[in-house]
C-alpha cells in the first residue's frame, strides 16, 4: 500500500504548524518514513501505531533528539510540547543524577512536582480537576506513575505551547482521570490548542479528534480527516497479529503447587507511609495458590507501594505483619530468597533498567533477579532466553541494546524476563503500559491459560477494565475517599 493523503479539501490551504515531507529516520532497532504529514493550527490528530511500528522515532524527531537520515522538508513549531515515555525516563534519570542525598545527609526529594508547572496559576483548575494539589510539594521522582504522567502533561501545557504531542497519555491514568484529561484537552483544543495523540489503540482516541494517520511497519499509510480514515480502517487500526505468541508450555514444570494450602502472601493490618504521610493502613490481604488477584484504585492510592511491600522493595516490609511463601518478613531471609519465586513487571522496575545490556541479557537476567546481567549465562540459559525472545516476536532484536528498543518492545522483554524463571507468583503492576491492543489481549489470553492450567498465581494491577478478566478470583479495590470502607475485597 502506498502512503496517501485522503480527503484533501478544495479550500485555500492553511499554513501548517508542523510539516514533515520526504522524511526518513533509522536506528538499529527501527525505521520511519513519512512522505507527507501536515498538521495545521487548531487540528487534533491521532497517529495510530502498533508496538514496534516506529512511533518512538516520531517522538524523538519531535523532541529534536534524532536527526533524520533524509530530512526532506521538515518544519516543527517553535512552541512544541511533547510528553513521551523517553522524555519521562530522561527526566527521572536527571533527577537521580542530581540527587544530593549523600551530600545533604538526608533524603533529597529532588525537584518538587509543582516547580515543573511554570505558570502554576493558569493551570490551577487543571491541577484540581486531576487531583494533584497534594503532590505539588513532592519530589517528581516520588510520584506514582499516573501522577507523574499528569504532571508531565501539565508541565508542557504551562509552558504555553502551540502544539502538544502526547504519547499514550491515558496509559496509567485511572478511569476518572482519563475522562477528566480528555475533557480538559477538548476544552483547550476548542480554545485553539493543536494536539497530536501518539497512540496504539483507536479506542483511546478522543472522539473529537479531527484527523488521523496510521503508522505501520515504519510507514505512514493514511492521513486525512478522522471520520474518513476510521471508515477505511474498519474501526480496527490495530496489528493483524500480536508479537506476543508465547504458549503456556513454556511455564510447565513449575513448583507452583508446592505448599498448596499455605498462602503465598499473608498481610495483616498492613500499612505504608512516607515520612509523616500515610499512604494506607489497616489493609489485610491473603493470596493462596491459584487465588489470582486483581488490584484497582485511583492514581496514588498505594497499589504499587503494596506491591513493593510484597516484593521486598519497600523498607516497611520488615515492620509489617507480612508472610511471603510462608515465611515471616524480617526472619533473616534475603531479598533474593523472596524474589526467587516471583516474576515481576512494573513501571518502577522498567524505569530502573538504566543499563547498557542487550535484550537477550535482560531476559536472562530474570533467572538471577538482577537488573542487568553480571555473570556468564550457561548455554542452556542462552538458548532459553533466545526462545523467549522468539515467542515474543523479538528474535531479531536479541543483540540490540535494551534501551534502544521501543517502549512497548522493552515491556515485552521485561515480560520475558519475569516469565523465564517459571515463577510461582507473577506480580504484574500495569504490565501492558505501552503495548498495543493485540499484544495486551495476547498477554491476557496467556495469563488466562496460565491460570486455567494452575501454572502460576497472578497478582495484577491495571486501570483498564478490558483487562479485568473473569479468571481473577479476588479483587482488592482501594477506595481512598471512603473512610468507612477504604478497601473492598470481592471474591468470585
Ligand atoms: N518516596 C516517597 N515519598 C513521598 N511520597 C511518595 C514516595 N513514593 C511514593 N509516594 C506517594 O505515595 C502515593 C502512593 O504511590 P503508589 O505508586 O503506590 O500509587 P499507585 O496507587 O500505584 O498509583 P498509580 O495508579 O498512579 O500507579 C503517591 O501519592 C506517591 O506520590
Amino acid at each position: 500500500m502506498t502512503p496517501e493523503a485522503i480527503g484533501d479539501s478544495m479550500e485555500t490551504p492553511k499554513k501548517p504548524l508542523l510539516s514533515l515531507r520526504g522524511l526518513k529516520a533509522q536506528t538499529a532497532a527501527s525505521s520511519l518514513a513519512i512522505d507527507h504529514l501536515e498538521v495545521c493550527a487548531g487540528e487534533a490528530w491521532g497517529i495510530l501505531g502498533e508496538t514496534g511500528a516506529g512511533m518512538e522515532l516520531l517522538a524523538r524527531i519531535l523532541a529534536g533528539d534524532l536527526a533524520p537520515v533524509r530530512a526532506g522538508a521538515c518544519v516543527l513549531p517553535r512552541e512544541l510540547g511533547l510528553v513521551s515515555f523517553a522524555g519521562q525516563q530522561e527526566r527521572f534519570e536527571r533527577e537521580l543524577k542530581n540527587d544530593d542525598t549523600d551530600f545533604l545527609n538526608r533524603p533529597d526529594p529532588g525537584t518538587p512536582a509543582g516547580r515543573l508547572l511554570a505558570g502554576k496559576q493558569t493551570h490551577r483548575e487543571l491541577v484540581r480537576l486531576l487531583r494533584l494539589e497534594h503532590v505539588l510539594d513532592r519530589g517528581y521522582r516520588y510520584l506514582s506513575s499516573g501522577e507523574a504522567m499528569k504532571i508531565a502533561i501539565l508541565a508542557e501545557l504551562s509552558r504555553g505551547v502551540q502544539l502538544l504531542a502526547l504519547e499514550h497519555p491515558f496509559d496509567g491514568l485511572d478511569p476518572a482521570s482519563c475522562r477528566e484529561l480528555a475533557r480538559s484537552l477538548s476544552r483547550l483544543h476548542d480554545g485553539g490548542l493543536t494536539l497530536l495523540f501518539l497512540l496504539s489503540d483507536i479506542a483511546d482516541l478522543p472522539h473529537w479528534c479531527t484527523h488521523l494517520a496510521l503508522l505501520q511497519d515504519g510507514l505512514i499509510h493514511f492521513t486525512g480527516p478522522a471520520d474518513v480514515i476510521r471508515i477505511l480502517m474498519g474501526g480496527s487500526g490495530g496489528r493483524r497479529q500480536a508479537l506476543f505468541r508465547a504458549g503456556t508450555a513454556a511455564l510447565r514444570g513449575t513448583d507452583s503447587q508446592a505448599g498448596a494450602d499455605e498462602p503465598l502472601i499473608a498481610l495483616r493490618n498492613g500499612f505504608a507511609r512516607y515520612g509523616e504521610v500515610a499512604v494506607f493502613s489497616g489493609l489485610s490481604l491473603s493470596i493462596r495458590p491459584g487465588e489470582h488477584t486483581l488490584i484497582t484504585g485511583p492514581n496514588g492510592c498505594g497499589k504499587s507501594t503494596l506491591v513493593q511491600l510484597i516484593t521486598g522493595d519497600h523498607p516497611l516490609c520488615y515492620q509489617n505483619d507480612l508472610c511471603i511463601f510462608g515465611r515471616r518478613r524480617g526472619g533473616g531471609e534475603t531479598i533474593w530468597d523472596v524474589k526467587r519465586h516471583m516474576g515481576i513487571v512494573s513501571n518502577d522496575l522498567h524505569r530502573c533498567h538504566r543499563i547498557n545490556g542487550n535484550a537477550l541479557a535482560v531476559v536472562i537476567s530474570g533467572l538471577f533477579d538482577s537488573i542487568g546481567l553480571y555473570q556468564r549465562p550457561t548455554s542452556e540459559q542462552r538458548v532459553l532466553g533466545r526462545s523467549w525472545l522468539e515467542w515474543l516476536g523479538l528474535a531479531d532484536k536479541a543483540a540490540l541494546p535494551f534501551r534502544r528498543l521501543s517502549y512497548g518492545e522493552q515491556r515485552l522483554v521485561l515480560l520475558a524476563r519475569a516469565l523465564i524463571k517459571k515463577p510461582r507468583l507473577l506480580v504484574l503492576d500495569e504490565p501492558t503500559e505501552g503495548l498495543d491492543k493485540a499484544n495486551r489481549r495476547a498477554l491476557l489470553d496467556f495469563l488466562e491459560q496460565t491460570a486455567a492450567e494452575q501454572l502460576s498465581t497472578i497478582l495484577y494491577i491495571s486501570h483498564r477494565q478490558d483487562e479485568h478478566r473473569p479468571f481473577f478470583r479476588q479483587h482488592l479495590e482501594f477506595r481512598p475517599g471512603d473512610d468507612a470502607v477504604p478497601f473492598r475485597l470481592l471474591h468470585r
